[in-house]
C-alpha cells in the first residue's frame, strides 16, 4: 500500500475541514412497533419501505444492516424490542457487490474512528450544539414532526449555549476531543504497523470537524478497498454509535463505490479483555494515591441517556454499561482488590427522565452515609472531555466535598494508554476477515405498520409539539432546566 497516502490521512482531512458543512440526512422514523413474524418496516429516504429482519443481530451471519459486525451483540435486542438506527437496518447481502472493490487493485485497508466531536473554540459552541440537537437520534421526534427538528435545535442550542460556553471556557476555551482523537488515530496506526498491518486511519466526528462525511470522502479519494469502522465508544447507544452508523449507512446506501466496499463494524468493545484490563490498571494505580486504599469507594460515572431510549427504543446501553462494570470489578477482584463500588449516570439535559441513579444525587447520599474516600471513574468515553474535566473534576468534586467526602480522586481517561491502543489495534485485525459489502438493495416486500401505534405516536407527537412550542409555562420550565 502507498505509504505516503497512509501517513498523511489525518492532516489532509484537517486541511479541507473548514469549508465543510454537515448535511442533515433524512433519517428513518424510530420504529418501535413489533412486527410479526420477525420483520420490521421502515421508510428509506426515497419514501419506499425497507424490510428489516427481526433481531437487530443475526447471530449466524453476524451481519447487520449490510455491515458485517465482528462482535455479536450479547443483548442487543433488549426486552424483545428493536430500534431504528443505522446499525440496526438489516438488509440483503449481495455477494457480487461484495467482491467488486477488493479484487480490482492492491489492498488498501482503512480504519474509520467514529467520535462525537466537540467545539474547538467558544464561537463553535452554539453551532456544535445545533448539530447535536438537530440529530434525530438525540432529539427523537415522531416522523410527522421531523420538520420541527431544525427549528427546535436552533431554539435549544441558543438557550443552552451560554451554559455550555461557561463549561468550555473553564477547560481552556474548547474541547480537547479532536486533539486526543487524532493522537489515538496515530497511535492505532503505529500499533497496527508494529503488527505488520499497513493501514490508513481516519477520524470522523458526528457533530464537529472533521465530520464523518469528510472522512468518508477522503476514504473514497484514497481508494480504500477494505474498511473497519471503530466507534470510540466502548458501549453501544442509539445516541452515539447508532447515530454515527446511521450517517454512514445513508452515505453508503447512496454511493456506488461505498456500497461495494467491504466493511466491518466493531459495534461495541467494552467486553474486550484489553479494555477491561486497561481500566483495571488505571483504577488500581489511582487507588494507591489514597492513604487507605481499601476504604475507597469506586464510583463509576457514566454519561446518561433518557430512560425512553432503553425502555421504549431498546437501547442496549444500560445493559452493556452494567456488564462493563461487572467485568472491570471482576478483574479487580482477581487482583485482590475488593473495594465497594457504585454506578451512577451524569450529564442529563432537558426535562425528561434520564437513567438513574443520578451522579449528583448519589454523591450527596454517599457523603451522608459516611463515605470518606471516593475514586471517580469515567466509564462511557475513552478521552478526556468536558464531562470529565469540568463536570467531574469541578462540579462533582465540589459537591462531594460539600457532602462530607474528604478524599477525592479521579481515574484519568484511557486516551493513548498503550495497552488500550494495542487492544484496539487487535480488535481491528480481528475484524478484518469479516468485512463484507453493504447492500443497497431494498426488498419489494411490504409489511404494514401497526395503525394503532401510529395513531398513538401521532397523538403524543402533536401533544409534544404543542407543549414545547406553545405552552409558555412549560417552555419556561424547560428553559430553566437547560440554563
Ligand atoms: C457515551 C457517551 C455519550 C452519550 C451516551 C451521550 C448522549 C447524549 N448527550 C447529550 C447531550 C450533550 N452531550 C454533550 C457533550 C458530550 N457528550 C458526550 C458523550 C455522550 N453523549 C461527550 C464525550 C461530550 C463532550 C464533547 C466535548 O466537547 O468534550 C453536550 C455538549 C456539552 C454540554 O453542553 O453539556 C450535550 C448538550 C444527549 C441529549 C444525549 C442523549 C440523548
Ligand atoms: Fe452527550
Amino acid at each position: 500500500m502507498d505509504a505516503t497516502s497512509s501517513s498523511t490521512v489525518v492532516s489532509q482531512m484537517r486541511l479541507s475541514s473548514r469549508n465543510f458543512r454537515p448535511r442533515f440526512f433524512e433519517s428513518c422514523p424510530q420504529i418501535k412497533t413489533f412486527m410479526p413474524p420477525s420483520r420490521y418496516a421502515c421508510r428509506n429516504s426515497s419514501g419506499s419501505r425497507t424490510i428489516l429482519s427481526s433481531n437487530s443481530v443475526d447471530s449466524q451471519s453476524n451481519n447487520i444492516s449490510g455491515f458485517s459486525y465482528c462482535q455479536p451483540e450479547k443483548r442487543s435486542n433488549v426486552m424483545g424490542k428493536t430500534f431504528c438506527s443505522a446499525a440496526l437496518y438489516p438488509s440483503i447481502y449481495d455477494e457480487d457487490l461484495a467482491k467488486a472493490p477488493s479484487h480490482v487493485a492492491e489492498e488498501k485497508i482503512g480504519v474509520l474512528l467514529l467520535n462525537l466531536g466537540g467545539p474547538d473554540t467558544l464561537n463553535d459552541v452554539q453551532p456544535f450544539l445545533f448539530n447535536l440537537f438537530a440529530d434525530p437520534d438525540i432529539i427523537r421526534l415522531p416522523a410527522l414532526f421531523r420538520f420541527l427538528q431544525r427549528p427546535l435545535a436552533q431554539l435549544i442550542s441558543t438557550l443552552r449555549a451560554p451554559k455550555s460556553k461557561e463549561g468550555y471556557a473553564s477547560i481552556g476555551g474548547g474541547s480537547p476531543l479532536r486533539k486526543i482523537t487524532d493522537e489515538q488515530a496515530n497511535a492505532i496506526k503505529m500499533a497496527l504497523e508494529a503488527k505488520n498491518k499497513d493501514v490508513s486511519v481516519y477520524v470522523g466526528m458526528r457533530y464537529w470537524y472533521p465530520f464523518t462525511e469528510e472522512a468518508v470522502e477522503q476514504i473514497k479519494r484514497d481508494k480504500v478497498t477494505k474498511l473497519v469502522v471503530l466507534p470510540l465508544y466502548p458501549q453501544f447507544s442509539i445516541s452515539t454509535t447508532g447515530s454515527s452508523l446511521r450517517v454512514l449507512q445513508n452515505m453508503f446506501r447512496e454511493d456506488a463505490y461505498l456500497s461495494r466496499l467491504p466493511v466491518a463494524v466493531i459495534r461495541s468493545w467494552y467486553q474486550r479483555e484489553g479494555y477491561v484490563k486497561s481500566m483495571a490498571d488505571l483504577i488500581e494505580k489511582e487507588l494507591q494515591s489514597f492513604s487507605t486504599p481499601d476504604e475507597v469507594m469506586i464510583f463509576f460515572s457514566a454519561h446518561g441517556v433518557p430512560v425512553s431510549y432503553v425502555e421504549e427504543a431498546g437501547d442496549p446501553y444500560k445493559d452493556q454499561m452494567e456488564d462493563c462494570i461487572f467485568l472491570i470489578m471482576r478483574e479487580l477482584k482477581a487482583r485482590g482488590i475488593n473495594n465497594g463500588h457504585t454506578l451512577a449516570y451524569q450529564s442529563r439535559v432537558g426535562p425528561v427522565q434520564w437513567l438513574k441513579p443520578y451522579t449528583d444525587e448519589v454523591l450527596v447520599e454517599l457523603g451522608q452515609k459516611g463515605v470518606k474516600s471516593l475514586l471517580a471513574v469515567p466509564v462511557s468515553f475513552v478521552s478526556e472531555h468536558i464531562e470529565t474535566l469540568e463536570e467531574i473534576d469541578m462540579e462533582y468534586k465540589e459537591l462531594a466535598l460539600e457532602s462530607g467526602i474528604e478524599n477525592w480522586g479521579r481515574v484519568p481517561a484511557l486516551n493513548c494508554t498503550s495497552s488500550f491502543i494495542n487492544d484496539l489495534a487487535d480488535a481491528v485485525t480481528e475484524a478484518l476477515p469479516s468485512a463484507a459489502a453493504m447492500s443497497t438493495s431494498t426488498s419489494s416486500e411490504e409489511v404494514e405498520n401497526d395503525p394503532v401505534k401510529y395513531f398513538i405516536k401521532f397523538f403524543f407527537g402533536s401533544l409534544l409539539a404543542f407543549v414545547l412550542l406553545l405552552s409558555p409555562k412549560i417552555f419556561l420550565a424547560f428553559r430553566n432546566n437547560l440554563l
